[in-house]
Order: structure tokens, then C-alpha cells, then sequence
């Protein structure tokens, strides 16, 4: 099992290039389900769920080819991906795919949409809270889809198609939305998503599927239109840069202090994250190539945060952001309202000295001057990345075990790190 070693107390300097990003890619790859023309996606990021989901896809009767081109030479490695669903050869999405990663749980929709029936596998149990499908059901079923749980498994029928209609969601749901999205786009009539999810990932989706001939407006506001058409095409669509890649970048870069350029980045996709990163004392801003964040001389001040769904202060970077506050210059107090159990780095983090104290769903972050390498687990794809931040700041070695979480969703993460004066490092095997 690979590992990763860093030494810290390097400050990064330099330019990071910012990958497509994995939450986009996941729902677009599925769209490629809902056609029997090509989908052209360009920069996919290099992912292990990308991996994973081509394989899923397979299962499905999903062709695939990549472009065998790097669209930069030194950097991004993202890559341009063809997907074609010429034919369904299969409805159901088994157990043994479906539990390695929740995303392939959203293959429903388009799979019931399209082919009239679904057999899905429940999620895989993750690590940071219970994750439900309830919503999904619910959606589906206002949109005329008959569904029974039997023995592990969703099976939904619609053979007579889906039928547009009105739903209120009663906790936003970015799958769900992703989903109820997907389903409507070839429904009879017209849907209304309410308190509907607002997240970047969703326009993206919402812009594809309209290039796909779909009718969505509305994707971005808690309010989502989509008049159903009787087939879709083919399309070429480009995924966003990753916002929590960028924002992870930033963290590192507020606790090392120095100057990183994070190119291709878009603020407009994490203002709030932004905004509070600069608070901490680093200065950010937007240029014709990305953003840069620098921090030079001053400390790391306290900032309270909530998580929250977008435009709010992403769940997807709270590890990462108490990784910074371990070493502020004061107390911060961390609330996590998204998920019932993602805490997990909290004991890691103390392994490198943190001081830090758990209240029902808050975390008090006692900033300390020091914090020391040691050995820590990765325990989730950001909790991993939350130890990264604060291990290359720490004085000394720290060894990062089960790196196979980090791979889920951080390209090449030690050679962009590294090229910015990290001491950085895989150890294979
Ligand atoms: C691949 C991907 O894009 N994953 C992201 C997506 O996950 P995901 O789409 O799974 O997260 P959701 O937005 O659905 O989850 C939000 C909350 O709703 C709950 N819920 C969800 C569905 C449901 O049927 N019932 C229910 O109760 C969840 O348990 C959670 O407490 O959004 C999360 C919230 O921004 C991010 O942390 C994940 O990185
Ligand atoms: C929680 C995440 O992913 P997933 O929804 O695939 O578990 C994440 O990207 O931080």
C-alpha cells in the first residue's frame, strides 16, 4: 500500500496547475448513459473514481477512448474522453461496483430514464456519515417510477417512461438534484425542482445536458425548470476546475506561508472559501492565469467557520481548513452540518500535536505554535489531504499511510507539491 513521506517547513512557491474536477466529472460521465451519440469530455482529471466509474460504465455498455494527447505539456494531465452508450447491455449496477464508490449509485437515473427499468446496488457505507438514498427515491417516484428495496438493491421501473412533475426537496441533495436532473431531461412534461442544490457541479451538469439537446434552465438557483425531450445527442463539454483542489492549494499555501499561483482556478466557484481563507491572513487574488495566494511574514489568525451547502463554506474543505487552524494564533471553532461523522482527521491531526476538542457536530482548534511529524492514517479522500496540509508545516517527518484515499481525488498531488519546494514523496508498496 503506498504511503506518502513529507518533511515540513518549506514554504511553496511557484505555480500549481488546478485539474478538472472529480464531482463534475462523476454526473457527466454518467450523462453519457442517457445517449447513443458520443459525449466528449475534455479535462477529465486522472482519478481513481474516474477509473472506477469507467468500469461501472463498462458494466453498462459504455465504449470509451481517451486522447492519447496531454492537453498541457507539463502540467494538468487531464485528459480529453469519449464516451459512447451505443446500446445498454445491462440495467443493473451490481453490489461489487456500487459499494466502492457512491456516485455510481446515480447511474439510476439515466439507466430508468433511458431503458424503462434500474437495479441499483445501495451505496457502499462511507466513512463520514450515513448517506441515505431517500430523496432520490422520493424524486424518482414523483416522477412516476414505481421502486421497491430488495435484498441491497433499488429496483425502479418506469415502463411506460417517466412523467414530469413538481418536487420540493426537503434537505438540499447534490446527487439527488444531479439525478432528478438527469431523469426529467427524458420525461414527458415538464418537472420543478425545488431547493434544488446550487453547486457549480450541478450548472456544469445542466450546461452538458443542454448541449445534449436537454431543456434546463434555472441550474444554479434553488429552482430548476427542465421541459422533457423524447431523445438526446451527442456533445462536447468541458469540465470546471476542481474548487476543492483550489481551495486545498490555498489552505497549504496559508500554512506555509509563500506565493503559489493556482492556474486555471476560478474563484467565482468558492468566493466564500476564499474569503475566509483571507481572513486567516493571506492575500488572494484573481489574475488572467488564476489565483494566487500568498502568505508572507504575518500568522495565521483564528476564523470560525460553518460548513454549508453553496454558495456556503464547502463541507468538502473542513478537514483542510482545520488542518490550517492547528496552527493559528488563536481559537477557532470548526461546525459541520453536512455530514454526522466527518471528524475522523481530528485524531490524526493530535498525532502531529494538534490541540483540538470535539462538541457535537463543532471542533474547538486550539492553534499551537509547533506542530511534529509523525505516522497518520488516512481516513477519507479530504481527511488525508487535511494531514497533508498540516504535515508540511510540522518540523520533521510525517509518513501518510492508506494513500489510496488522496488517489480518489487528488491528481499527482507530491508532484505538484513538490514542484513548488515541498519535500514530498510517494514510497510504493
Ligand atoms: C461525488 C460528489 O459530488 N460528492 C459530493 C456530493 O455528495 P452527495 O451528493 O452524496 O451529497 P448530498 O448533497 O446528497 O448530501 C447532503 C446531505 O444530504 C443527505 N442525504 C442525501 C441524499 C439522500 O437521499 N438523503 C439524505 O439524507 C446526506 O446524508 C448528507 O447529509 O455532495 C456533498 C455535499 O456537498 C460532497 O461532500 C461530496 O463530495
Ligand atoms: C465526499 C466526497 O466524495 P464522495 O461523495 O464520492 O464520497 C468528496 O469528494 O469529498
Amino acid at each position: 500500500m503506498d504511503r506518502i513521506r513529507i518533511v515540513g517547513g518549506n514554504e511553496l512557491r511557484g505555480a500549481i496547475p488546478i485539474s478538472g474536477a472529480k464531482n463534475a466529472a462523476l454526473p457527466l460521465m454518467i450523462a453519457s448513459l442517457m445517449t447513443d451519440d458520443t459525449l466528449t469530455l475534455e479535462n477529465v482529471p486522472h482519478l481513481a473514481d474516474v477509473e472506477q466509474l469507467i468500469r461501472i460504465l463498462g458494466n453498462h455498455g459504455v465504449d470509451y477512448s481517451v486522447n492519447g494527447r496531454r492537453e498541457r505539456q507539463d502540467a494538468g494531465y487531464s485528459r480529453t474522453i469519449h464516451f459512447t452508450a451505443r446500446n445498454i447491455v445491462d440495467t443493473v449496477a451490481p453490489y461489487e461496483l456500487v459499494s466502492k464508490m457512491r456516485a455510481s449509485f446515480w447511474v439510476i437515473g439515466p439507466l430508468l430514464a433511458r431503458m424503462g427499468e434500474a437495479k441499483v446496488s445501495l451505496p457502499g457505507g462511507c466513512a463520514i456519515g450515513t448517506r441515505p438514498v431517500d430523496l432520490f427515491i422520493d424524486g424518482l417516484r414523483a416522477l412516476g417510477a414505481e421502486i421497491e428495496i430488495e435484498s441491497g438493491y433499488v429496483v425502479a421501473k418506469a415502463p411506460r417512461g417517466l412523467v414530469g412533475n413538481r418536487f420540493v426537496f426537503p434537505k438540499v441533495s447534490v446527487g439527488a438534484t444531479h439525478v432528478l436532473m438527469m431523469a426529467a431531461s427524458l420525461a414527458k412534461g415538464e418537472t420543478i425542482l425545488e431547493n434544488a442544490a446550487r453547486e457549480p457541479e450541478v450548472v456544469n451538469l445542466a450546461d452538458c445536458l443542454n448541449a445534449m439537446g436537454a431543456r434546463i434552465s434555472g441550474a444554479g438557483t434553488s429552482t430548476i425548470t427542465i421541459e422533457g425531450v423524447t431523445a438526446l445527442s451527442g456533445a462536447r463539454h468541458r469540465i470546471i476546475p476542481d474548487r476543492i483542489e483550489t481551495g486545498t492549494y490555498a489552505m497549504a499555501v496559508a500554512m506555509t506561508g509563500g506565493d503559489v499561483l493556482l492556474e486555471g482556478a476560478r474563484m467565482d466557484l468558492l468566493d466564500k472559501a476564499l474569503a475566509i481563507v483571507a481572513q486567516t491572513g493571506a492575500q488572494v487574488t484573481q489574475t488572467n492565469e488564476g489565483i494566487r495566494i500568498a502568505r508572507n511574514g504575518a500568522g495565521i489568525s483564528p476564523v470560525d467557520v460553518t460548513t454549508e451547502p453553496f454558495p456556503g463554506f464547502p463541507t468538502d474543505l473542513q478537514a483542510q481548513f482545520m488542518g490550517l487552524m492547528t496552527m493559528s494564533n488563536g481559537r477557532s471553532k470548526i461546525t459541520e452540518t453536512i455530514f454526522e461523522n466527518r471528524f475522523m482527521h481530528v485524531q490524526e491531526l493530535a498525532r502531529l500535536g494538534a490541540k483540538i476538542s470535539l462538541a457535537g457536530q463543532s471542533a474547538i482548534v486550539d492553534g499551537v505554535p509547533r506542530l511534529k511529524g509523525a505516522q497518520v492514517m488516512a481516513t477519507d479522500l479530504r481527511a488525508s489531504v487535511s494531514l497533508v496540509i498540516a504535515a508540511l508545516a510540522a518540523d520533521g517527518e510525517t509518513t501518510v499511510n492508506r494513500v489510496y484515499h488522496l488517489d480518489r481525488g487528488f491528481e499527482r498531488l507530491e508532484e505538484k507539491l513538490s514542484r513548488c519546494g515541498a519535500t514530498i514523496e510517494r514510497i510504493s508498496g
